[in-house]
């Protein structure tokens, strides 16, 4: 295992990206990332961290993250899992928006394909009866930037990853990302593959609204207060109806009432082939960057 660089801070500690290889002798040496567990890490933090690691690898499934290995008999204790060299989905997005001096990089199609991606790897949990509880853009990585990405599900620890605003503080316990959850999960502590479809429409806001933050501006007390009360993320800008639609079913309050990942993917496959939809318009931003606050 050779360290590289260092990509951000994970949850626990330092991620960083390396090189691994299978076999000492072996010439092949693969891109990895590299999530450490600090030394001075309570027992709990150990647990959680093994348990991360156990969980990834029962997964295997072409959008979700493969899991390579774990190291527990020296420190820093490490999990090993495959690079994905296209970064997470929120700082792609945020990145691909059409400027005004440069044409949009990306196309309605690329974005629904993310979609697609992403609602591959749900159906997969949930037909192995895995709750995620933190589906959202941040989470989600790509194969690369370029045409052909690929985006896999690459964090099963309510990762505080690097987008430490979207999470909430509730009284003193676990921060809990409440802008991607459902009433019954922030109300009642309750949550099912039901609450993965609702955070699931919160993602497809994200990627339709190129990495905007939802309910922009609003404090997480307040969209408890306006989701509680029957209140909706908008359609983002240039939203076709037929995927604002899927978004709304989603976020039904009655979570039976949600459908499921096959159902949904069912749902998107018609929009891949609706020409309407093909070719919408991507949101245009305006707005300038200083003014840019839709990060809280
Ligand atoms: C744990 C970490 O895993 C990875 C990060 C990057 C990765 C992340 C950012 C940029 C690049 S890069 C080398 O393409 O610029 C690669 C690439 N592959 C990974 N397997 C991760 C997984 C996520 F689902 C979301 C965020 C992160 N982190 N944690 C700390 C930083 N990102």
């Amino acid at each position: 295992m050779i360290f590289c660089r260092a990509l951000g801070q994970g949850a626990f500690g330092e991620v960083y990206q390396g090189l691994y290889r299978h076999r000492a002798g072996d010439a092949v040496e693969m891109p990895v990332a590299v999530k450490t567990l600090p030394h001075l890490s309570t027992s709990q933090a150990e647990t959680d961290f093994l348990m991360e690691a156990l969980i990834m690898s029962k997964f295997k499934h072409p959008n979700i993250v493969h899991f390579i290995g774990v190291c527990f008999d020296q420190h820093p204790r490490f999990i090993v899992i495959e690079l994905l060299a296209g970064g997470d989905l929120k700082t792609f997005l945020r990145e691909a928006r059409p400027k005004p001096d440069r044409a949009a990089s990306l196309t309605m199609k690329d974005l629904l394909s993310c979609i697609v991606d992403v609602a591959k790897g749900c159906k997969y949990m949930e037909e192995n009866r895995f709750i995620h509880r933190d589906i959202a853009a941040r989470n989600c990585l790509l194969t690369t930037k370029g045409p052909g990405r690929v985006v896999k599900i690459a964090d099963f620890g309510m990762a505080r990853d690097i987008y430490r605003a979207d999470y909430y503080r509730k009284g003193g316990k676990a921060m809990l990302p409440i802008k991607w959850m459902p009433p019954e999960a922030f109300l009642d502590g309750i949550f099912t593959t039901k609450t993965d479809v609702w955070s699931f429409g919160v993602l497809m806001w994200e990627v339709l609204s190129m990495g905007y933050m939802p309910y922009t501006g609003c404090a997480n007390r307040e969209v408890m207060q306006l989701v509680t009360n029957g209140g909706r993320l908008a359609p983002p800008t240039n939203c076709p109806p037929q995927l604002y639609a899927i978004m709304t079913q989603c976020w039904q309050p009655n979570p039976e009432e949600r459908p499921g990942f096959g159902l949904i993917l069912e749902r998107l496959g018609y929009c891949m082939q609706d020409p309407d939809v093909k070719r919408a318009p991507l949101p245009v931003y305006t707005k300038p960057p200083s003014s840019e606050r839709d990060t809280t």
